[in-house]
């Protein structure tokens, strides 16, 4: 998978080079480059920003520097020789983007071409989205409902959430496998040694060795979770996915 972000804070982004995505890159699973808006600017003083029309606080992003900065990346994609090119996804972090969520990481992590666009200030012209229609499956994407100051961060996150899902990426598979939100649950609380620590005792089933038991606990403490702290969650369930002892919790 090819990753492209960019960014007038490419720094920002210096954390993609550590722990396991660093490693993917250093293996290859991915390739993944940031970019500075401000190599596709003409002028003296770079600049990508201008006062909104129609008046109100703030700055908006030029649609220029983004267009050419885009078709730089789009045209540096993995067209491998005679590979199927799919439509490269330009997911463009905004507080007024559908909610990324582990579905979606999923989503994109089957994708071979991500392009992330990194806008600060007010955001980006809204032409620029327009646009990129042509060339790009365009997904204006939010982390949740709380306004940061641009798209970094939330670039941070959704690369690391899509990253660990290509294979090759998280040393051991298995640990995907029940994870929080992979089966609609919030997941089960984790204990390791000592058994006992400052007077609190691990869950004595879990020292039991029984793995019908264990199996039964963390199911039913997915299910007293999720019911306690995210209600939402259960409500979007699918009952087929719940067997009678579920049902009892
Ligand atoms: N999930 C999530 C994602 C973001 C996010 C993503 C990208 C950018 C780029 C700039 N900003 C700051 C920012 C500040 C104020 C407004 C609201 N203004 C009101 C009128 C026009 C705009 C919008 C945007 C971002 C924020 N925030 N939260």
């Amino acid at each position: 998978m090819r990753i492209d972000v960019v960014s007038i804070f490419p720094e920002y982004l210096s954390a993609l080079d550590l722990s396991l995505i660093g490693k993917a890159r250093e293996q290859g699973l991915l390739q993944l480059t940031v970019t500075d808006l401000r190599e596709f600017t003409a002028d003296r003083h770079r600049t990508v920003d201008d006062t909104p029309y129609g008046g109100g606080a703030g700055m908006v992003m030029k649609p220029e520097p983004w267009a050419l900065a885009l078709d730089a990346a789009r045209t540096r994609g993995p067209a491998g020789a005679g590979a199927p090119e799919q439509r490269p996804v330009l997911v463009v972090p905004s507080p007024a983007g559908e909610v990324f969520t582990q579905a979606t990481a999923r989503e994109l992590a089957l994708r071979e071409h991500l392009v992330f666009a990194c806008g600060r200030y007010e955001g980006i012209d809204e032409r620029v989205v327009e646009w990129s229609r042509e060339h790009f499956e365009v997904r204006p994407m939010s982390l949740g409902d709380y306004v940061l100051n641009g798209g970094e961060v939330a670039v941070l996150a959704m690369v690391e959430a899509i990253g660990r899902l290509v294979p090759g990426v998280i040393g051991n598979p298995e640990s995907l496998v029940e994870e929080s939100h992979s089966d609609g649950l919030l997941e089960y609380p984790v204990y390791t040694k000592p058994a006992l620590w400052r007077d609190r005792p691990v869950p004595e089933v879990l020292l039991s060795g029984h793995h019908g038991r264990i199996a039964r606990w963390r199911r039913d403490r997915q299910l007293q979770r999720t019911a306690a702290r995210r209600p939402d969650l259960v409500a979007a369930l699918d009952p087929a996915g719940l067997d009678r002892a579920d049902r009892d919790v």
